[in-house]
């Protein structure tokens, strides 16, 4: 988007200068606070609304060169609400673009069937129409639907807004699932900073007026934001926020804590210098705390926690477990739950040091 301008016929300046380098096979979220011209935007790459001034480039040609049914078809659109057509099926609901494009009935509707499957749908729901569906699974055609004719251009406006938080992270962790496997070109729509953060591989920020506060990888805004505008948007917490960016991995682990419930007395004394034992069972997976110094019982364990997996979880999810454990000591698991060692808050205070001075660094050799 090269300074694009959209002014309403009633003088309303919604989009005022805006660029934009919108980067290939990545979701690129656009947020800011309600008015800040972010659908209007997001209406002037499929040309539901045209610019008053600037251009949009596709790949380098402007999207004005190209017959604007041929445009709308390489993307794909998503609402909220999802916007299905209620008389039709759910199968036909998605089936409805191959469909235009001329494909057979059997071949759209087996393409619908293959999308179903793809987000998430059960295939019992293919003869329901829309109103027999959640929000979620409502929300879930949508997606589909927009997919059906395999558009290299999808373009999300709030499509996660009208449902509730839990059914909500279902569709954002489906959506970087779909994306893993795609890699389709998103612009999606939000005024939800976290959203932001969690889909976007680069978010725009706008302000009132649709001008540009800032345009960052999220890991960036939220330590480097460009003003106090931002870094109101961005909340109180960026900091822990923060933390999830940065790997767990590098946490020095103390296994000496270890012990099974049938430790015997050597292996006991072995471990009695450090200040909690964590007790495993036959298999290695935690049951609980317990000082060294008195006999292991079962029933007077102290609870251990909210485990965290090194080099999959954050520091974020490490600080967390450290925090809520009564030890002040996170439980590190395996993929299978075995213990594999365990990390003292102090520990990961010293390790978020270290990665804040490891990100600092990058970033000034990145300038
Ligand atoms: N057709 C229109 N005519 C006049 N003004 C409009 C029109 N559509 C939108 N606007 C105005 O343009 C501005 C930007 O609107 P837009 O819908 O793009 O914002 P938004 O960031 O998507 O908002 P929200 O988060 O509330 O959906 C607002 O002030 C809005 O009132």
């Amino acid at each position: 988007m090269d300074a694009v301008t959209k002014r309403y016929d009633d003088g309303t300046v919604a989009v005022g200068r805006l660029s934009l380098e919108i980067p290939d096979r990545a979701i690129t979220v656009l947020v800011g606070p309600s008015g800040c011209g972010k659908t209007t935007t997001l209406r002037m790459i499929n040309r539901m609304v045209e610019p008053t001034e600037g251009s949009i480039l596709l790949d380098g040609a402007d999207i004005r060169q190209q017959p604007v049914n041929s445009l709308r078809r390489s993307m794909g659109y998503v609402i909220q609400n999802a916007g299905l057509f209620q008389h039709r099926t759910i199968l036909d609901n998605i089936a409805t673009v191959p469909r235009l494009l001329g494909w057979t009935k059997q071949r759209a509707r087996g393409r619908a069937a293959e999308l179903m499957a793809r987000v998430g749908l059960d295939a019992s729901l293919a003869k329901r129409y829309p109103y027999q569906l959640s929000g979620g699974q409502q929300q879930r055609v949508g997606v589909a639907r927009a997919l059906a004719a395999d558009p290299p251009v999808l373009l999300m406006d709030e499509p996660f807004s009208a449902v509730d938080p839990v059914v909500r992270k279902g569709l954002q962790d489906e959506l970087l699932r779909i994306q893993d496997e795609l890699g389709k070109t998103i612009v999606f729509v939000t005024h939800d900073i976290d959203e932001a953060i969690k889909l976007g591989t680069m978010v725009a920020v706008l302000r009132e007026g649709g001008r540009l506060a800032q345009f960052a990888p999220p890991a960036e805004l939220l330590s480097a934001p460009a003003d106090a505008f931002v870094e109101d948007f961005l909340g109180a917490d960026r900091g822990i926020r923060r933390l999830s960016f940065f790997p767990s991995d590098a946490l020095e682990l103390a296994t000496a804590p270890l012990v099974p419930l049938d430790a015997d007395a050597d292996r006991l004394a072995a471990a009695a210098d450090a200040p909690y034992l964590l007790v495993t069972d036959a298999d290695g997976r935690p049951l609980g705390w317990a000082e060294p110094g008195a006999p292991l019982d079962r029933d007077r364990l102290l609870d251990h926690g909210r485990p965290f997996r090194p080099g999959t979880d954050s520091l974020r999810t490490a600080l967390d477990g450290a925090v809520l454990s009564p030890t002040g000591w996170a439980v590190a698991v395996d993929g299978d739950g075995r213990a594999v060692g365990v990390v003292s808050q102090q520990a990961v205070g010293e390790a978020i040091r270290a990665a804040h001075g490891r990100a600092g660094a990058e970033a000034k050799a990145a300038r």
